[in-house]
């Protein structure tokens, strides 16, 4: 089910379509984004993350662009913190020192990849399906979407019952495009409710359809359910990196109906309570 498509095969475009259809999730192999630059960003992040300047760049709960900082404390009612840290960089993000241009060359690449990907996601889909705009320019020039840099430290050796690296979540945003992460984790919630592991080739990326693509395609495109276990043995004290680009439509694309993207999203917000505390991240 997640054997890589290759990017250049002509079938790609309508098996991606079929994939975030039945499953919402897909990897593409060969992907146009060379994997130099990937490992060149996870190497200056790495180097971002084991700096206390990071401390320095902690986000603004209005904005929530910049660093966030792993959650040790018990979280309050249900929810225990994730066990990770990370940054989320939008277009107008001051990049950290010691951050180079291939950060801002991979957000850029990755952005037009993504264009093409809904592109074919809109060709592909059944006719009954109609879109408010063509898909693949709702992402155009968006000031939304954002690239968060995530760091997954080497397990403590005692963490909060319950604590996993990224409990199971929905995104809220159109598409997601992730570089294969540095380290095994990632699982998907298949349609029979089964956990399925999604493999990190280096050089491949995962795709996955979030909630607003649901919405906008009337329940037909899929927004997986999705989790990063935690390693066990040797693989426990060693980091994880990984770096989602969550696209987002600009905020006055209308979804369905009349809700625009902006509204969903502070809908959202509201709902799992980022807008009262400024606590809990974006998707
Ligand atoms: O680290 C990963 O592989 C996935 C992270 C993720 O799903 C998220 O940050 O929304
Ligand atoms: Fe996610």
């Amino acid at each position: 089910m997640l054997h890589p498509l290759e990017y250049r095969d002509p079938q790609t475009p309508e098996a991606l379509a079929r994939c975030l259809h039945e499953t919402g999730f897909a990897v593409l192999g060969h992907p146009p984004i060379a994997e130099q630059l990937v490992q060149a960003v996870y190497q200056d992040w790495a180097t971002f993350f084991t700096s206390e300047q990071k401390h320095n760049h902690t986000f603004e709960p209005e904005q929530q662009s910049g660093y966030f900082p792993f959650q040790l404390e018990q979280a309050k009612g249900h929810t225990v913190p994730d066990l990770k840290e990370f940054f989320h960089l939008y277009p107008w993000t001051d990049l950290p020192a010691g951050i180079g241009d291939n950060t801002h060359q991979l957000f850029q690449q990755l952005n037009q990849l993504a264009s093409e990907l809904l592109v074919w996601v809109e060709q592909f889909a059944p006719e009954t399906v109609s879109f408010t705009e063509p898909l693949g320019r709702m992402i155009d020039g968006s000031q939304e979407t954002l690239l968060r840099l995530i760091h997954y430290p080497p397990l403590a050796e005692a963490i909060p019952p319950g604590a996993i690296r990224a409990a199971a979540h929905e995104d809220i945003n159109l598409i997601t495009l992730l570089p294969a992460a540095t380290a095994m984790g990632l699982e998907l919630l298949d349609p029979q409710e089964n956990w399925v592991s999604v493999p990190c080739s280096p050089g491949d990326i995962v795709i996955n359809g979030g909630d607003m693509l649901q919405m906008a395609s009337g329940g037909y495109y899929r927004s997986a359910t999705h989790r990063v276990i935690n390693p066990e043995g040797p693989m426990s004290a060693t980091s994880r990196f990984s770096m989602p680009l969550f696209l987002h439509p600009r905020r006055e694309v209308v979804l369905a109906g009349t809700t625009t993207a902006r509204a969903y999203l502070l809908e959202r917000l509201a709902e799992i309570g980022l807008l009262a505390d400024g606590r809990k991240p974006l998707s």
